[in-house]
């Protein structure tokens, strides 16, 4: 049996979210978080993108060794690092889409492999 999994086509939440951070792009800064970024430009939706990747490893860390209030923090910086990412894709005319073919592309390809697929 192949198990081999198709492009994901089951993902309302982000399919939602992707839907507003594109009608954003256009909306009034003052009324919206994600207007106020697309406004600011790229360069600003990478700095939270960075700010949140550092905050995340931080929450990873206390979580490793911690309980489930770190846990549940590592969770919301997590959530916060994804959704800045999906603004980034959303300001560049991309998607979770296309992440997501992306990870089904490779999916059971080990990383080995892959890697030295690239090399070659
Ligand atoms: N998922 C999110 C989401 N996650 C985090 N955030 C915001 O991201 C910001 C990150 O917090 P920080 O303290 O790091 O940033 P800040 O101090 O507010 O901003 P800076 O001055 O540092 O740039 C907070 O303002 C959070 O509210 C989000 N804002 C919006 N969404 C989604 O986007 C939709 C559209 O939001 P608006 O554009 O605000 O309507 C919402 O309905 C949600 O579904």
């Amino acid at each position: 049996m192949d198990t081999t999994p198709s492009t994901p086509n089951n993902t309302p939440v982000l399919d939602a979210l992707a839907e507003v951070l594109q009608q954003r792009r256009h909306a009034a800064p003052d009324d919206s978080y994600v207007a106020a970024l697309h406004y600011k430009g790229l360069n600003k939706i990478l700095e939270k993108v960075g700010e949140e990747a550092t905050e995340t490893l931080l929450a990873a860390k206390d979580a490793e060794h911690g309980g489930l209030a770190e846990r549940q923090a590592l969770v919301a910086e997590t959530a916060d690092l994804w959704f800045h990412s999906l603004v980034m894709l959303s300001h560049l005319d991309m998607d979770h889409r296309d992440v997501l073919n992306e990870l089904a592309r490779r999916f059971g390809m080990s990383g080995h492999d892959e890697k030295a697929a690239r090399e070659q």
